[in-house]
């Protein structure tokens, strides 16, 4: 066994420079990728940044045009058969006629080393709604249900597109809670999202895409430190153009509404100081550190690109 196999054996999993077009869209670029065993990370990055088409490489449901996918050192679609991976997709059917019960036993005959049925509708809290047909469920009960789907096979990674995508905040805060139960046992979890604050509450590593691209992967504190780390707020006296905010030394990014102006800056001491003498009259000076939000805008946007290579 070479290298680069060892790695792939020991790794949950190992993308090797995966690329995928469609016709003229590079959906995913050239991406290299190890999650180890027990991590918990986040896929973030605006629409249409690749996420989908990674997490479908991953469960084997797309084939990369070019590089290796690897899970547990197998081929996605080995992995998947052997029960090793537990998956929850963005808009996954249910069959209406079926209880929640019913869907989820149905799922555990299809793998070799189910968990009980029972166990898996409490760990995704559906044990309420358990005799309930899949169509007199709403959005957010649904979304439970396919998380107890993916949890039936007893998997040892789970694959979660969008999971909260249409619960309310306190189912939300239910389906973290459940899944905190998941990792606890040293489980890895891939989950892509839209909310930075899942994101920054519930992953030990965040991997911020971008345009087909991986842009930073990092701690939450690291991805947040790669921005620049200081947010600069302030009210400027009227007539303050926009050329003159983006040419002040070590600005990532920057907002100007009206009078107010929110930046971020690389280098806080130094943006400041320049702003101080362009613009003597600046006013209610705030500087604060970056959260992730403001590391997600400043390292997905277009005027950047070249800061963070
Ligand atoms: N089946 C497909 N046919 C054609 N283009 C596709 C297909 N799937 C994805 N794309 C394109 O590939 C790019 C990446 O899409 P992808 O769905 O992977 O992004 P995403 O980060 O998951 O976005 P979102 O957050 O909106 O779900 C987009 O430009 C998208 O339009």
């Amino acid at each position: 066994m070479d290298n680069t196999q060892e790695i792939a054996a020991g790794a949950a999993i190992r993308l090797g420079g995966i690329a995928k077009r469609y016709g003229d869209v590079r959906a995913v670029s050239h991406v290299d990728l190890t999650i180890a065993p027990g991590e918990v990370v986040a896929l973030l990055g605006p629409n249409g940044a690749g996420k989908s088409t990674t997490v479908d490489m991953i469960l084997g449901l797309t084939t990369p045009d070019e590089g290796t996918v690897s899970v547990f050192g197998q081929t996605p679609a080995d992995a998947v058969r052997a029960g090793m991976i537990g998956a929850m997709l963005q808009g996954g059917t249910l069959l209406d006629d079926l209880t929640v019960r019913e869907t989820v036993g149905l799922v555990a005959k299809l793998h070799r080393r189910p968990m009980p049925v029972r166990d898996a509708l409490r760990a995704a809290g559906v044990e309420d709604i358990a005799d309930r047909r899949a169509n007199k469920l709403s959005g957010g009960q649904k979304q439970r249900v396919r998380f107890a789907v993916a949890l039936v096979s007893d998997p040892d990674l789970l694959v979660l597109d969008e999971p909260t995508a249409a619960m309310d905040v306190g189912s939300r805060r239910e389906f973290w809670k459940s899944m905190y139960s998941f990792t606890d046992t040293g489980r890895t979890v891939l989950f892509a999202t839209h909310y930075l604050e899942e994101a920054e509450e519930f992953a030990d590593r965040v991997v911020l895409m971008r345009a087909g691209e991986i842009v930073a992967d990092g701690s939450v504190a690291e991805v947040r430190a790669l921005a620049g780390g200081r947010t600069i707020r302030a009210v400027l006296p009227a007539g303050v153009s926009d050329q003159l905010v983006s040419a002040l030394p070590a600005v990532t990014s920057f907002a100007l509404r009206g009078e107010r102006v929110a930046l971020s800056s690389s280098d806080s001491d130094t943006t400041l100081r320049a702003l101080l003498a362009a613009v003597p009259a600046v006013r209610d000076i705030e500087i604060g550190a970056v959260g992730l939000e403001g590391a997600f805008l400043s390292l997905t946007s277009d005027e950047t690109e070249e800061a963070v290579r």
